[in-house]
């Protein structure tokens, strides 16, 4: 799948360890996110961003806020004056699964349209 074809799917609620993606699946979708890693434990992906200030970084971060609410699907969110960083993980799978890998992908379109 393509960061685009990512970016234009929908969160849907998944529960439970059948919704949490392979190896293979993980590399394949990690490949189209810049910049985004896993963390140590394999259980969730996160971006560091740097902005200007501290009005660009929380300009960013509302956004992100209105795709997570959308989506119902939330981030665990850190920032600083010119910095945040976002990890997405999901927490009713103990996993990753689809739902991460959409919401970060819709994040870097709205990168990408900056
Ligand atoms: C019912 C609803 O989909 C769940 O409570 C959502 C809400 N937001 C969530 N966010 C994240 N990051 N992981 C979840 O498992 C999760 N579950």
């Amino acid at each position: 799948m393509t960061l685009q074809e990512l970016a234009r799917q929908h969160c849907v609620p998944r529960k439970g360890a059948e919704h949490a993606l392979d190896e293979a699946a993980v590399t394949q979708l990690l490949a189209q996110l810049p910049g985004w890693q896993r963390e140590a434990d394999g259980k969730a992906i996160a971006k560091s961003y740097r902005f200007a200030d501290f009005h660009r970084t929380m300009g960013f971060l509302n956004a992100v806020a209105f795709i997570a609410n959308q989506q119902d699907h939330h981030p665990d969110i850190a920032a600083g004056y010119g910095h945040c960083r976002l990890a997405f993980s999901t927490h009713d799978v103990g996993a990753l699964s689809l739902n991460d890998f959409i919401c970060a992908a819709k994040i870097e379109r709205l990168i990408a349209e900056r």
